[in-house]
């Protein structure tokens, strides 16, 4: 258990992305060190990081008509509906040559979770879940110093709780099913990659 990477996609509507992907859904509270752990993914693994948050926040720079929402809800610590986000991922998914993707921060909610599935027909070969307690998650989003807008701690606090309130209920109906990978993110950088590498396996590691 828990070395396997198969697509387990199921065609079931046509095709939709016409590609069939291996995915691996990447989730965890807000700091908990999803895009860091996902960075040392792709360079181990040879997966394509495909981070929800970054592809909304890119969708307000561009100017898209759906940037002033996305803006608002992001600020507020809020989830935008499905149909913005999976139209982004499917775009970034077929744009890409590759077929092995992580999926980070995603989906967020049941909306999120069923509108991907009935929309690209795509089952996750599992769900990697960084569980970190909120202290430290706090601690770090504080410090990161990326300009974030979200990244203060009234938004932080909002941020948090939608995690309890909508994105555990996902993990745990992943964790029903036998998909989820937990790993204890509260440790150091390098010991939380020890973790992770050893749920992808070592026949899976790019050759140097
Ligand atoms: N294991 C760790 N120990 C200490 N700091 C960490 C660890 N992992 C990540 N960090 C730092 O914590 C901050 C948040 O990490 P990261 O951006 O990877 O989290 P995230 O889960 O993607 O957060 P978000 O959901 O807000 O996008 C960053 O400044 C990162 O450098
Ligand atoms: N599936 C998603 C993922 C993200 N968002 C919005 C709301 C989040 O607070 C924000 C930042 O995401 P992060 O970079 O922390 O993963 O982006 C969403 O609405 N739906
Ligand atoms: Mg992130």
């Amino acid at each position: 258990m828990g070395t396997v990477i198969e697509a387990a996609n199921k065609d079931t509507n046509g095709s939709v992305l016409n590609k069939n992907p291996t995915v691996v859904f990447v989730l965890g509270g807000p700091g908990s060190g999803k895009g860091t752990q996902c960075a040392n993914v792709v360079e181990h693994f040879g997966f394509t990081h495909l981070s929800a948050g970054d592809l909304l926040r890119a969708e307000i720079k561009s100017g898209s008509e759906n940037g002033t929402m996305i803006q608002n809800m992001i600020k507020e610590g809020k989830i935008v509906p499905s149909e913005v986000t999976i139209r982004l991922l499917q775009q970034a998914i077929k744009d890409n040559g590759n077929d092995k993707f992580l999926i980070d921060g995603f989906p967020r909610n049941e909306e999120n979770r069923a509108a991907f599935e009935r929309v690209t027909g795509i089952e996750p070969a599992f769900v990697l879940y960084f569980d970190c307690p909120e202290e430290e998650m706090e601690r770090r989003l504080l410090s990161r110093n990326q300009g974030r807008e979200d990244d203060n701690i009234e938004t932080i606090r909002k941020r948090f709780k939608v995690f309890l309130d909508s994105s555990l209920p996902v993990i745990n109906y992943y964790d029903a099913k036998g998909k989820v990978r937990k790993v204890d993110a509260a440790r150091p950088v390098e010991e939380v990659f020890e973790s992770v590498k050893a749920i992808f396996g070592p026949k899976n590691e790019k050759a140097d």
